[in-house]
Order: structure tokens, then sequence, then C-alpha cells
């Protein structure tokens, strides 16, 4: 599309008025599954939601928020916020990270890029790094593919290669960290019979070292730094796959958030810091919680903590983590390339924006939600704001967390005038639930509804629209299931808790008194999911959608 501004303009919709404030919410990980005891959304008080369900179906539908609905490359993938997000403001699906990867490597592409011959260039003298998630959650990274990755690296002569691994239990089940890292301990056996010197060097949990975003918590990426970097760790061992069987018994331990530690030769002397000749490859190819050590590792000006030791190094990610700020500079494959986003468009013609979150998802409504990239498009006609999120806390300890505030701000920008749409993430749902703690899960809940309580008042106030919707299951289903979907216990007798996301569809709900009688639902979509959502939001706009979006869920009728 060029830049011309008639490029830009999109047509007027032949029925639906202008001038009307749209609310968009997305309930983080808010999925629709059949009420039981597990299910913390049917059990707490939401009476504003179901009020909505009410509406059915001329108002209130499911959509599909997983699998190839959001790009991913299985019906078993489960969806999340980058892909749910990126659907929902690009109004198309694009290829996501996870499967844009598993082609690379299936047709080896991934070693024929400038990527990978940056790196490969250290292998003569230096050591290969991979740091990132060893899980099979397949939402920031998988398993499979650092396990080829370390393979082909090998073939192409990285001699010697050290992996800094982060734990997960929160994609996937706690404690499956275990299985993991013998999974990766064995292929690295392997390596090291046909000669090539290839160890874990660190490790540590997910959610206490490095993986942070939207700089919440720096302490998080430098507690990975000087692990990774610096060799130096409060806990040493050596072998990792004791350490992470140890340190899971500290009291409160979890694998999200498992205490960091180095790996020692008999010496005591950390396998493997990360010096001045070495090539370092962030293996996971979800940006956001990506980008901070990003920076550390490239940015030469950076003051966010003390670098310590700053080494000299070639250094790729997986992908290119934020295409704006070219974060970072060499990558191994390239990012989706996601253009015309509904913001941008809606901008373009003149719709005042306003988009909000707490810090922990302020990303998701406006990165991710732009096609993965920061920044505004005029900053005349938007205003994006961000709620500081608490940090150093599980978030179990106050499932409240801004959501009042994140509706209070939302409200406000509604009552101004000043907005055409609003747009907004409550994560009550998603982050407490991540936790594994069915209680402050269910009083997440309630603080999301009264969150969209709060928004749907100034709406009517102010004769608007709104459109209430979710990125992926989540909070919907806390037990792990059996095929026939009965909860699952372990050795002990005591149910398997689910941290992880689900498969579930999500909810979506429109209404409001500025939403004209004859609008509804279409009937002849039933297999609609989040990427259809952009094209409904710019029909309440008053406009049609570009050509190539899915097209929209609604339909005006004569009343
Ligand atoms: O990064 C996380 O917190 C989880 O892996 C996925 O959650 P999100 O996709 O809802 O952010
Ligand atoms: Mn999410
Ligand atoms: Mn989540």
């Amino acid at each position: 599309m060029g830049s011309s501004g008639d490029a830009w303009k999109l047509k007027d919709h032949p029925k639906l008025p202008k001038g009307k404030t749209v609310a968009v919410i997305v309930l983080d990980g808010w999925g629709e599954a059949k009420p039981n005891e597990y299910n913390a959304i049917s059990v707490a008080e939401t009476p504003v939601m179901d009020s909505l369900k009410q509406g059915a179906p001329e108002h209130w539908r499911l959509i599909k928020a997983h699998g190839n609905a959001v790009g991913l490359p299985t019906e078993d993938d489960m969806g999340n916020s980058e892909v749910g997000h990126n659907a929902l403001g690009a109004g198309r699906i694009f290829a996501q990270g996870a499967k844009l990867v598993d082609l690379a490597l299936a047709s080896g592409k991934i070693y024929d890029g400038e990527g990978f011959k940056y790196v490969q260039e250290c292998f003569e003298k230096g050591t290969l790094h991979l740091i990132g998630l060893v899980s099979d959650g397949g939402v920031h990274s998988r398993l499979d593919q650092l396990l080829l990755l370390l393979k082909g690296a090998a073939e192409r002569g990285a001699k010697r290669i050290r992996v800094h691994a982060l734990t997960d239990g929160r994609d996937v089940l706690d404690g499956s960290s275990v299985g993991f890292m013998e999974t990766l301990e064995s292929d690295l056996a392997k390596l090291r019979e046909q000669g090539v010197d290839a160890r874990v060097a660190s490790g540590g949990g997910r959610m206490y070292v490095t993986m942070d975003r939207y700089e919440n918590d720096w302490d998080v990426v430098k507690r990975g730094w000087d692990a990774q970097v610096l060799g130096e760790a409060p806990h040493h061992f050596k072998d990792p796959i004791e350490a992470i069987k140890k340190l899971r018994q500290e009291p409160n331990a979890s694998d999200q958030y498992l205490a960091p530690f180095v790996i020692v030769d008999d010496n005591g002397k950390p396998v493997g810091p990360i010096l001045d000749g070495d090539a370092v490859v962030t293996f996971n190819f979800r940006a956001d919680r990506m980008v901070m050590l990003a920076k550390a590792l490239e940015y030469e000006d950076f003051d966010k903590f003390d670098r310590v030791r700053v080494p000299k190094i070639h250094y790729a990610g997986m992908l290119q983590y934020d295409g704006e700020l070219k974060l970072p500079n060499k990558y191994l494959v390239s990012p989706p390339e996601i253009d015309r986003t509904s913001g941008e468009y809606l901008v373009r013609n003149g719709v005042r924006t306003f988009a909000c979150s707490e810090t922990v998802k302020f990303g998701h409504v406006t990165f991710f939600w732009n096609g993965n990239r920061s920044g505004y498009f005029d900053e005349k006609l938007e205003e994006y704001v961000e709620i500081p999120s608490d940090s150093g806390i599980t978030f179990n300890v106050k499932p409240k967390m801004k959501a009042l505030e994140i509706a209070e701000r939302t409200r406000d920008a509604i009552l101004s005038h000043k907005f055409d749409q609003v747009r907004l993430n409550i994560p009550n749902s998603d982050m407490v639930g991540h936790t594994g703690d069915i209680k402050a899960t269910i009083e997440a809940c309630k603080a999301a509804d009264d969150g969209v309580k709060m928004i749907l008042e100034a709406i009517e106030q102010v004769g608007g629209i709104f459109l209430v919707t979710a990125d992926h299951g989540n909070a919907e289903d806390m037990v792990k299931r059996n095929k026939k979907g009965e909860p699952l216990l372990d050795k002990n007798g005591n149910i398997q808790i689910l941290t992880s996301h689900t498969l579930e569809p999500v909810p979506i709900a429109i209404g409001g008194p500025g939403l004209l009688p004859g609008v509804r639902f279409r009937t002849d979509l039933p297999t609609g999911g989040l990427a259809n959502v952009a094209a409904t939001f710019m029909n309440l706009h008053g406009f049609e959608a570009p050509s190539d979006y899915e097209p929209t869920l609604i339909e005006v009728v004569d009343n």
C-alpha cells in the first residue's frame, strides 16, 4: 500500500453512522467453558459479563482464539496475548513466530540468513550461547526448535555451546521443568559424544530471571545477566537436573520463580559466562519478554542496571523483536510483517484513539495491537496510558491488580469526549490465572467484571457503543484434564493445577445506546475468530473494513 492519503481512506459503511464513541475492551485470559468448580469465571460473581451473555446470539457469541485462527502451527496450540492481540488489531491472520521458525528450520533457510552467518563467525574461536525458555509451551519458544538449532549449529561448526535455560511452569505444568531439562541434557550428551563441548551453563525461573516485560522490573533481567554473562548466581551446581530438583525443594519454589543458578566445574568455576568473542542467540520467538534482555545485550548506552562487564559479542535474536527499534539488529528468522493494522487505518481516517492498560499488559493494546510496532501513528490523534503495575509480587497476592485504575482512566477518556475509540486490556483473569491460585483467580475475575461495569456505564452516558472480548482462555479452566475432560490427579492424589492458557473460545459482546437496533451478529460465520473483530469495530466506527480483512461479525437488518 502506498503512502498517499487515498490509499488509507476507508469507505463509509452503507448503514452505520460515524461519530459514536466505541469502547473495545479486552479481558485477558477470559475464555468460555462449562461451569464447574475449576472454572474461576463461572464461580466468580460476574454480573456484567453474565448479563451480556443473555444477549446471545444477536449480541453475544463465541469466537476462536487458538491454533490456526491466530496463525499458530496447529490446532493443539493454545492462544496467547501476542498472537491474540496481533489478530485483534490487524484483522487478518499472519503466520506467527512459532510457525515461521518451524518453516525456517525445516527448510534449512535459518542457516542461510545473515543472522546465522553473523553468529557463525564466532564458532571458530568463541562459544555459542543460547538463552531462552526451555519448554514445549509454544508461546515464547519451543524445546524441539532449540534441539534442532543446537544440532544445526554443531553441524555448521559450533564447537563449544552453552545453554542458559529458563524454566517455565506458566505455559506448561509446574514441575515439568525437570523433564524438559532431562530431554535437553540427553541431546547435549549426544553432541558431546560427537566431540562438541555442549552444556547447560545457567538457569532460573522465567518470571524471576530474565523474562520481565515492558520494563516492569529490571531486577529480573539483572539476575539473568549476572548468571548468564557474569557467571554469578546465589546457587552453584554441577548438574542442571540436580539444580532444578534441589531448588524446587526450597519454600514456595516453583518453575516460574526458580532461583538463579550457575553450573560450575570440579574447581567451582562457572562453565559458561559470556565472554568477548562469543556468539549469543536468544531463542525465544516471542518479543515482549525478550526485548529487555536484547537491549542489555545490544545497546551501548544502557543505564537500567550496572552490567559490570559488557562482552563484545555477535548477538542475534531468533526473530527481530521490535521492528521499529530494529532490535536486535541481527536475527535468524524474519518476523511476520504485520502491516496496515486497524489502529493505523482508523487514525489515518481521523479516529481519535485512546489505549490503556497497566504495565504488564500495556504493550498488548499498543505494541502487539499495532503489529509489533512501538509508538504512535499520529501523536495528535492518539493517547496511550500506562498504569504502573506492582512489581516484585505474584499477582495472587493482589488479584484486583490495577483493574479499577485502568477502568477509571478509560472512563475519564470516554467522558472527556476527546476520543472516538478507547481500547483497553484488563489483565486480571490472565495474570492471576497464571499463578494457579484458584481462590485468587475468582477474585480477579470479579475485579475484571467491575472494571467492565464502569466502562459500560460511561458508554451509556455518552450514547456510545461497546465491544467486549478476550484474547484467549485461561481462568475458565484451572485444572489439567484427561482426554475425557476429567481432572487429573498427581501421584499424591491432588489435582494438577493448570497455570497456562487453554484452547477454549472467547466471548464477544456488543451493545450500548449508540448501537443501531438492527445490528446483530451474523449467523453465517460460525468459525469466526479474533481476526474478525477488527472489521467489526471498524463498522461500529461507521467504516467498511479493507477488502482483505477477515469479514465482519455483524450485519445490519432493517427493523
Ligand atoms: O508471558 C506470559 O505471561 C505467558 O507466557 C503468556 O501470557 P500472555 O500471552 O497472556 O501474555
Ligand atoms: Mn493474554
Ligand atoms: Mn497469559
